[in-house]
């Protein structure tokens, strides 16, 4: 298979962790016999130093035209005191836009040699598997106006919805809850939110199209709560932007580390964008320590997704999973008498396993 793949490495640990999925990439195609190429350009802090802009519009070019994108990481302090219209988060949030990715999955993948990774009760962890579906191209996000009033002493951020934007999600969220087990958690704020109240309503109306999913409604607020006090009472999760946002990094502490979690970005066709739920990591940049496994993780995302390679997924994810059984982890994994690594080394211990 001949795939044109776009990497979009970012600023801090992305730059690190990105030569690790392309690596992984071509270890696949080399074993399956694929042709992977793959074309690097600039967003974020690193198109900021480049072109001025966080997302230059030849990256944008780039990105339509290819069979999938991998991204990194965005920002970093050193662009803290820019403008807000060309923040690095502006590029990211500017290319999900731009492709239309409104749908992001964010499976919380248990391995079984984490379980003493967590800070959680093995008890309470065991048995959980959940995907979290964030609507990723509304809300809060992209409401306008967003401003400045009264001298700078006021601020507006707009949370608007339109039936359209929900309905699709509200979809996605249905299907995937039927082909795994059947249960929906739709997550609002209803008992405040108007755009909370239609949603709801969109999610009763489209589950009778569904009478085979189980669908239940819980405030975010609650829902917080019971992510990590049970967490396997949930199948899939469905929920608007910014509550999706900050719900996976709280269910990453369920997998032992933010560092472990990939994503999918996705639209109705294959086209898709993946990449891992942490940021740059500013904290750890350039030690040569960052978890890589949330970006591998990713790029098997992708190749299930976009190029319907499920046996290679499969490949990258067992050998992962194999790694960690011998013990590998890096410095975020709280594991006592494993083999503690760098980037560079865990990324090897996977490739072993590739050949
Ligand atoms: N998708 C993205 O590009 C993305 C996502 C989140 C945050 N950000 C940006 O990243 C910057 C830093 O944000 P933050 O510090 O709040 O969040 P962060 O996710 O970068 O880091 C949070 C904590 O998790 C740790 N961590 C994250 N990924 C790790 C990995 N792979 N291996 C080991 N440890 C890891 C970090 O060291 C840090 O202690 C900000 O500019 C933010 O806007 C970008
Ligand atoms: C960097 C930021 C804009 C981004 C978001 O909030 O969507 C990040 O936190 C994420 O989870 O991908
Ligand atoms: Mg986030």
């Amino acid at each position: 298979m001949k795939k044109q793949i776009v990497l979009l490495p970012g600023d801090g640990i992305g730059r690190e962790i990105m030569e690790s999925a392309k690596a992984v990439l071509e270890a696949i195609a080399k074993k399956y016999n694929h042709e992977f190429t793959f074309e690097k350009h600039a967003i974020g802090g690193d198109a900021i130093d480049q072109h001025g802009i966080p997302l230059p519009e030849e990256t944008v070019q780039a990105c339509q035209n290819a069979d999938a994108i991998l991204l990194g990481a965005v920002g970093g302090p050193k662009w803290d005191t820019v403008s807000p219209n060309i923040r690095p988060e502006k590029g990211l949030l500017g290319i999900r836009k731009a492709l239309g990715l409104f749908a992001n999955l964010r499976p919380i993948l248990g391995f079984k040699a984490l379980l003493h990774a967590s800070p959680l009760k093995q008890e309470i962890i065991e048995g959980s598997d959940i995907l979290i579906i964030r609507e990723l191209t509304g809300g809060l996000y992209f409401g306008e106006p967003r401003e400045r009033r009264d001298n700078g002493n006021s601020a507006v951020d707009t949370l608007l919805y339109t039936r359209e934007e929900i309905e699709r999600i509200v979809e996605k969220g249905f299907e995937s809850a039927r082909i795994r087990n059947k249960h929906l958690t739709s997550v609002d704020k209803a008992n405040v939110l108007e755009s909370s109240r239609l949603w709801r309503e969109i999610v009763e109306e489209k589950a009778k199209e569904y009478p085979d999913v189980q669908v239940e409604h819980l405030l975010v607020d609650a829902a917080a709560m019971k992510l990590i006090t049970s967490p396997s009472q949930f199948d899939v999760i469905v929920t608007e932007n910014l509550f999706g946002d900050i719900l996976s990094d709280e269910a990453s502490v369920l997998t032992g580390s933010l560092g472990m979690l990939p994503s999918a970005s996705v639209r109705t066709d294959g086209v898709g964008l993946y990449e891992p739920v942490h940021g740059s990591a500013p904290d750890i940049a350039g030690k040569g320590i960052a978890n890589p496994l949330g970006i591998i993780l990713s790029a098997a995302l992708m190749l299930r997704h976009s190029f319907g390679l499920d046996e290679e997924a499969k490949e990258i994810e067992s050998a992962v999973n194999a790694c960690l059984e011998e013990g590998y982890h890096t410095a975020d994994l709280a594991i006592k008498n494993g083999h503690q690594v760098g980037t560079i080394e865990m990324t090897n211990a996977v490739l072993e396993y590739l050949k």
